[in-house]
């Protein structure tokens, strides 16, 4: 590789990056005249191009910790650990200033904000004008999934943010590796004479943090994300939200394949069998959980193994057999840290104990991050701002506190995580936050109705976006602020994977939400959720029993193992009830939703709601 030493080497003294303002680090051209193009529009006071190395790292921590934007936790119970208090106005993603910018407006569809791209990129190149003087520009190649799997996408996230690169290394294979790959796909394209980039490009500036000068804008049909004003992990870690699902599902529906806000988790029976399952719940509603479960006292005895792939996002391609095969994106975890215990998630509670990067989390008297829930018999002493702790102010963390860390780390982590090919899928399940109506499982009858349960999701809102919590919104698929384009196309997609020679996951929907007049939980979830996922694989085994009803098939109590769980008389009729006039009103509200999307809709999902209907009505 012919890079400049002045460009990619660190400075000796480890406390800034190197300085230098080259812009040519890169054999592909068209990637120096892109970052040449920035650094023109930002004049940064030094670029550096990022090549993911130890050294790199410690140099950009050592300046992070000198200038505060990271403070050291406590080394004896968090070794390589970190805390970073965002700006209070900048902690969670802001949908209202995320915006989908297709050349037409209704490829953008209902479920988008939208802007036209010129009027967008006028806009963003106004704010960006100048906006890292006296920084440094960092130049970020990452790549989105197994550095050698064909199902992999790589991206360049241009930032000012050090926070955003430390992140970026946790979260994606960044630097050396990623970079070689870009060059060698870029001249690949280039020698076969077709125009176009084969990466995505991500431009980033925390600029003033000001929420009046905040926007998220994505421009599919030019593989561009441009992202201004937020240095909070969905709206600045490009390749996560913006990159992998918004742009790649935009991609993924003209390539053939899907691009899902879904986790991915193995199960492996007594007999050493492992089945994959991939499951969408919207953002704060389990899927880092239930990605790493810890298998209830019995499962553990007889054998059960639960093994990790992915938390968060995923993508999947019909391989030759028919099935679809699932890789998971990411290299780390950005996780929920509220509610994360060694009773609720000791997995997750395992990966963060060193090397990790905690946002506003609070502190103990001797700097060891707390949150609510953490129950490990500490006392926070500050809180997420950093003022002193008082419960009459609010809590000690702030609801959507996030750790950052790499998902090796992970006690369950799977080694088939690292597979080039994926693993096969053999159920979907979706799922959102339902206090009512909603029982524990069920299952769909075939894969058209299975896109029905997941078009027709609904969910209480969480803390994981600016907003009200707690409001029950439709979030098909898990993916109402992530889908880059029109949810009717969007559905139409998901349909078309039903074709000859299609051996599909089956489809479920479960809740581990529903509360009782009491306004409590009536389901365990966490470790015991794996009840329901042996159920669900008993059912693609043909081996579970099952009742039909016109939402599909409900388990009976004695269908799952409830071995060792209390559940009572109100709990038991809740989670395995079918509650018809509930139904009747929610599928006239998933009518109303589907009209709302005008004739795009596809006629095949009106048709199967409308049938559910008349099954209701009887
Ligand atoms: N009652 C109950 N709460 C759960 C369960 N699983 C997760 N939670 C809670 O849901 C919240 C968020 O869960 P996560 O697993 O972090 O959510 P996620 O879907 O990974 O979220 P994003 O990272 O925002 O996409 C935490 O407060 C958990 O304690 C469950 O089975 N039952
Ligand atoms: O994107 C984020 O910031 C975190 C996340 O997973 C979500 O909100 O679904
Ligand atoms: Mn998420």
């Amino acid at each position: 590789m012919s890079r400049s030493p002045a460009v990619n080497a660190l400075s000796s003294e480890a406390s800034k990056p190197a300085p230098s303002t080259s812009v040519a680090g890169s054999r592909l051209a068209a990637l120096n005249a892109w970052v040449a193009e920035v650094a023109a529009l930002t004049a940064p006071a030094a670029v550096h191009w990022c090549d993911g190395s130890d050294a790199e790292n410690a140099a950009l921590v050592a300046q992070m910790q000198a200038d505060g934007t990271l403070l050291p936790l406590n080394p004896a119970t968090n070794p390589g650990s970190w805390l970073h208090r965002s700006d209070p106005d900048d902690v969670a993603r802001v949908e209202h200033l995320t915006f989908v910018c297709t050349s037409r407006e209704e490829d953008a569809g209902p479920n988008n904000h939208w802007m036209a791209p010129a009027a967008a990129h006028a806009k963003m190149d106004a704010l960006f004008k100048g906006c890292m003087r006296g920084r440094t520009m960092y130049v970020i190649p990452y790549c989105m999934g197994p550095i050698d799997s064909p199902l992999s996408r790589c991206g360049v996230e241009i930032t000012d943010s050090p926070y955003v690169v430390a992140n970026m290394r946790l979260m994606t294979r960044m630097g050396a590796p990623a970079l070689a790959r870009i060059e060698r796909e870029g001249l690949e394209r280039a020698a076969r004479g077709e125009g176009g980039d084969t990466f995505v490009k991500g431009l980033h500036s925390i600029g003033e943090l000001d929420p009046g000068r905040r926007f998220i804008m994505h421009f599919p049909e030019e593989l561009a994300i441009k992202s201004y004003g937020s240095g909070y992990g969905g709206n600045a870690l490009l390749g996560k939200k913006c990159h992998a699902l918004r742009i790649a599902s935009y991609q993924a529906r003209h390539e053939g394949w899907m691009a899902e806000h879904m986790l991915i988790v193995g199960i492996e029976n007594p007999s050493g069998e492992t089945h994959y399952v991939a499951a969408a719940f919207p953002s704060a509603c389990g899927k880092t959980n239930l990605a790493m479960l810890i298998p209830p006292e019995g499962y553990q005895r007889e054998g059960w193994k639960v093994w990790t792939v992915g938390d968060d996002i995923c993508w999947m391609r019909p391989g030759a057999d028919g099935r679809l095969y699932a890789i998971n994106p990411e290299a780390g975890y950005f996780g929920v840290a509220p509610g994360t215990s060694a009773k609720s998630n000791p997995n997750a509670l395992a990966t963060i104990d060193a090397n990790t990067i905690f946002t506003n989390v609070g502190l103990t008297a001797d700097n060891q991050p707390w949150w609510e829930g953490l129950d490990n018999g500490e006392r926070p002493a500050t809180d997420w701002r950093g003022n002193p702790y008082d419960p009459d102010k609010g809590p000690a963390a702030h609801p959507n506190a996030r750790f950052t860390v790499s998902a090796k780390q992970c006690p369950s982590w799977s080694p088939m995580a690292e597979d080039p090919q994926g693993v096969p899928i053999s159920a979907i399940v979706f799922g959102g936050r339902r206090a009512s109506l909603v029982p524990l499982v069920f299952q769909a009858r075939d894969w058209t109705h299975g896109v029905l349960v997941g078009a027709a999701m609904g969910s209480e809102t969480t803390a994981a976006a600016t907003g009200a919590v707690g409001v029950m919104r439709r979030d098909p698929m898990a993916m109402k602020p992530f889908c880059g384009y029109n949810f009717a196309d969007y559905f139409s997609h998901w349909l078309s994977f039903d074709g000859a020679g299609a051996a599909l996951p089956k489809v479920f929907h479960v809740n581990w939400f529903r509360k009782g007049d009491d306004g409590k939980f009536l389901w365990p979830g966490f470790g015991d959720n794996l009840r329901v996922l042996e159920w669900m694989i008993g059912r693609v085994k043909g081996e579970a029993g099952a009742v039909e009803t016109p939402i599909g098939h409900l388990p009976i109590p004695t269908d799952l193992n409830l071995e060792g769980v209390e559940l009572s008389d109100e709990a038991r009729a809740k989670l395995f009830g079918f509650e018809r006039a509930g139904w009747q009103a929610e599928f006239a509200s998933i009518g109303e939703y589907l009209d709302g999307y005008g004739p795009r809709m596809p006629q095949a999902l009106k048709d199967e709601q409308s049938r559910i209907a008349v099954l209701l009505a009887d």
